[in-house]
């Protein structure tokens, strides 16, 4: 057990009685292997979840994301850029409160120059999301054309407003739960509320969304002879009872708890994608994505690190659910979006696991936040979340065979990226 610092209090009003409702409530959208395995499962028995057991790999500060051996390799402040700049044609009307465009000012990022037969049309469902924009603006970056598919229930236009009016990019407001007609070379399906309070706010259409949009893409896949990639998640191995993670795992999950409308949206969603596979020969590709973090999460997201790193920079305390033992495995988001590239073009169909090992337990991460970002903060203890898992760490062993896969970015690195987007955010929005 990790020793409780002084400035550490408990609390009794849980996170479970006011749960973070999206801002946006419109809310009518949305082979076995022999891989390498890095490290043996441990029996949970003999678990200990203090920071000196857990595994760590330091890592040099990165300073380019992506490979040259599939054309991806970018300076990370092209990137930077592109999410901490200031998009040049923007002009803020204070008084009403509404955004202006001057499009004479407009410059987009640079992309690079491809042949037609290397260029690809790729949809990104969810693209104006956390993680699809960032995946958005490496393609784009790539000189692929993208159309975007999102409800903005919890992805934001803000968030790809910089390839507005672009020759290569279109931007469509549509729910996956509908059917969509388009001719794509291959589909990056990540459209779904993904932070627990927001699958949570509506379990109904959570699970529409993982299983009707999931059949809609697929169809659409089957049809356009598509390439089609799902992001499912490692909810899918519920409360794992097994340590690490493989992706042969078949998981712990709990059907009619709080958490089933995702885990199990998601399960399904696994399962119509190798029936596509199987029976139709759709040609299919599965991420299970473990904790991600980055820009552009959403203020209001609920998830850990934005939490965290907002309520540091609003000098709030920082709120643990439960006693901080439990484990989370955190990846910094660029690194994921390089996994994502590297399994859609890549031959194998398996489920893979995209997530950085590093483990911590979630006191640790809390302190690790104050210390970086604001001494003067508490940690207070909250009422733990039913069925919170209670470790989580993928084995990437899979991905380190197929894709010559792993994560580049340290924790600490991606937390400094993340809180200096975090700090231009609660300046720019008053908040
Ligand atoms: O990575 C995954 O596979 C999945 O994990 C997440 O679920 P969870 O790990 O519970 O994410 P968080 O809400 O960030 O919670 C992480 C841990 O921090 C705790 N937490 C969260 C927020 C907070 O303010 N305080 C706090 O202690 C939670 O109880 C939990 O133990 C999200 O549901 C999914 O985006 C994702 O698919």
């Amino acid at each position: 057990m990790t020793p409780t610092p002084p400035n550490i209090i408990t609390s009794l009003s849980s996170p479970n009685d006011s749960p973070t409702s999206p801002t946006n409530q419109e809310n009518t959208s949305q082979s076995n292997l022999t891989a390498a395995r890095p490290t043996s499962p441990q029996p949970l028995s003999a678990r200990s979840t203090t920071s000196q057991n857990l595994p760590r790999t330091p890592k040099p500060i990165v300073t380019h994301v992506g490979h040259s051996r599939n054309q991806t390799l970018l300076p990370l402040e092209t990137l930077r850029s592109i999410y901490l700049g200031d998009l040049p044609g923007r002009l803020q009307d204070n008084e009403q409160g509404t955004l202006t465009y001057d499009h004479s000012r407009k410059k987009y990022p640079p992309i690079r120059n491809i042949s037609s037969t290397e260029k690809k049309r790729i949809l990104v469902t969810g693209g104006a999301g956390f993680v699809g924009s960032h995946l958005v603006d490496r393609l784009m970056l790539m000189g692929h054309e993208v159309i975007v598919l999102d409800n903005f229930f919890t992805g934001n236009k803000r968030n790809i407003e910089h390839w507005l009016g672009h020759p290569h990019f279109e931007l469509v407001r549509h729910d996956v739960v509908d059917p969509f007609m388009i001719e794509v070379d291959q589909i990056y399906h990540l459209a779904c509320p993904a932070s627990p309070p927001h699958y949570q706010y509506n379990p109904i259409k959570t699970v529409k969304t993982s299983v009707m949009g999931t059949i809609n893409m697929l169809g659409l896949a089957k049809r356009v002879k598509a390439r089609f990639l799902l992001t499912s998640t490692s909810e899918v191995y519920g409360d794992p009872q097994e340590h690490p993670q493989k992706e042969t795992y078949w998981g712990y999950v709990n059907p009619i708890g709080p958490r089933a409308c995702y885990d199990e949206g998601k399960r399904v969603a696994e399962t119509l994608t190798y029936a596509y596979a199987k029976q139709d020969r759709v040609d299919v590709r599965v991420a299970r994505i473990f904790n991600t973090f980055g820009p552009r999460m959403n203020e209001n997201d609920g998830r850990v690190v934005s939490n965290f790193i907002i309520q540091a920079l609003k000098g709030e305390d920082l709120t643990v659910y439960g006693e901080g033992d439990q484990t989370r495995s955190f990846q910094y988001v660029h690194d994921l979006v390089d996994g994502l590239i590297a399994l859609m073009n890549q031959p194998c169909q398996d489920p893979m696991n995209l997530g950085n090992p590093d483990e911590y337990t979630i006191l640790e991460f809390a302190e690790m936040i104050r210390d970086s970002v604001n001494r003067g903060v508490r940690i207070i203890k909250l009422p733990s979340t039913t069925d919170d898992p209670q470790r989580r760490r993928p084995d990437i062993g899979r991905a380190q065979h197929y894709l010559g896969w792993s994560p580049k970015f340290s924790v600490g690195q991606g937390i400094g990226e993340t809180v200096e987007y975090f700090r231009k955010v609660v300046r720019d929005n008053d908040l």
